[in-house]
């Protein structure tokens, strides 16, 4: 799959965003290793915190489905700039995906902005840091 495909499937998903409170739909698109795609959009909740950013709803449906090796990630809203990921997906995102991973930030109107997962959250909290723990 090229990049634009993956965009493109971002883009399709963005419709599904259930987004009622901030009206602000975002599209994610996740290709694993063996060339499975899983698209996610975000899910509002009116507990406004218990909400789903697009990329955790695409990561957690891969992972669900027994996928756990990733390849590339296109990420879609309707911002001036290319959607920068929060926090929390960043997070998640250094738990699955390898340091050189793509993940292709992009808006409506055509902005991509690609950093690989090291770029995108730097000097991350990992797996490899609990290991003093008794
Ligand atoms: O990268 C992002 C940034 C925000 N959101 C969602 C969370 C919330 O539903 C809305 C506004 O923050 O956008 C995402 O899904 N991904
Ligand atoms: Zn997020």
């Amino acid at each position: 799959m090229t990049k634009t495909n993956l965009i493109e499937r971002a883009k399709n998903i963005r419709e599904h965003a259930y987004t009622p409170y901030s009206k602000f739909k975002v599209g994610a698109a996740l290709i694993t290793k063996s060339g499975k795609t899983y698209d996610g959009c975000n899910i509002e909740n009116a507990a406004y915190p218990v909400t789903c950013c697009a990329e955790r709803v695409a990561i957690f449906k891969a992972i669900a489905d027994g996928e756990n090796e990733f390849q590339e990630m296109a990420v879609v809203a309707d911002t001036d700039r290319p959607v920068p990921p929060c926090g929390s997906c960043r997070q998640v995102m250094s738990e699955f995906f390898p340091n050189d991973m793509k993940i292709h930030t992009t808006n409506l109107k055509g902005d991509v902005k690609t950093l690989t997962m090291e770029e995108l959250l730097p000097f991350s909290f990992a797996q490899s840091d609990l290991s003093n723990e008794k």
